[in-house]
């Protein structure tokens, strides 16, 4: 059976010039382990905010390297130097405008500047890209939703639909740890049995 395989890209000018340490890879590759529960394998991909580049590497993700996830942070904001949407864009099969939704919406709740991100989510093949925002900690606040006093989630993060969005494209399984993420499936899609 294939293995579940995920490509994280950090883009960044500055870090990827090395004018400030890259956050983004930790962020993403710290939240990532304590999410998932099931063995992956990680890609990881630090460049700067060139539309070209940014197409490249995630077809080259998508295409030589078998991600069934890839996940960006950066380069989503109105400067003119952010184009990792058109890049994304550019490279998509098919929009999937609910994660940039949930997303800003999410967002909302953080910074009162939120509908400045541009992130979009997208199918190429069978693979999901989804950009998020390049504030290190919104890494964090997107994919795990924004929770209560109580830590009782009050608005799911983008995480939750990510395993039965792979599902339905035909990846591999992805389960999460429900203390961080509770992804959400219908009753009818059940987990592989046993071998
Ligand atoms: N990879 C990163 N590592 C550390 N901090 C980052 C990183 N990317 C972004 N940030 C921080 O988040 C802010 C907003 O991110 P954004 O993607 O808009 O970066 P930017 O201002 O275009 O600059 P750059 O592309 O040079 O990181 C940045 O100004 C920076 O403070
Ligand atoms: N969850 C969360 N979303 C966020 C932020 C944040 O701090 N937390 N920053 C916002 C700001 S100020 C901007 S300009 C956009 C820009 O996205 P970028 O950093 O990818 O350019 O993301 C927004 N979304």
């Amino acid at each position: 059976m294939t293995s579940l395989r995920i490509g994280i890209v950090s883009i960044s000018d500055r870090a990827s010039q090395g004018i400030y340490p890259d956050k983004g890879l930790p962020a993403l590759a710290e939240w990532l382990a304590q999410a998932i529960v099931t063995p992956y394998h990680l890609e990881q991909r630090l460049i700067g905010d060139e539309q070209r580049v940014i197409e490249q590497t995630l077809c080259e993700l998508v295409d030589q390297q078998g991600c069934h996830l890839v996940l960006t942070t950066g380069g989503t904001g109105p400067a003119l130097r952010d184009v990792t949407p058109e890049a994304t864009l550019a490279v998509a099969h098919r929009v999937m405008p609910g994660f940039g939704e949930q997303m800003r919406q999410i967002s909302l709740h953080y910074v009162p500047t939120a509908i400045l991100s541009r992130q979009v989510g997208v199918i190429r093949g069978q693979s999901l890209i989804l950009n998020l925002p390049g504030q290190p900690k919104s890494i964090k606040e997107t994919l795990e939703g924004v929770r209560d006093e109580q830590g009782n989630i009050r608005v799911t993060g983008i995480f939750a639909s990510v395993a039965y969005c792979l599902q339905l494209l035909d990846n591999p399984w992805l389960e999460t740890d429900k203390a961080v993420v509770n992804s959400f499936r219908p009753k009818s899609a059940q987990p592989p049995s046993e071998p």
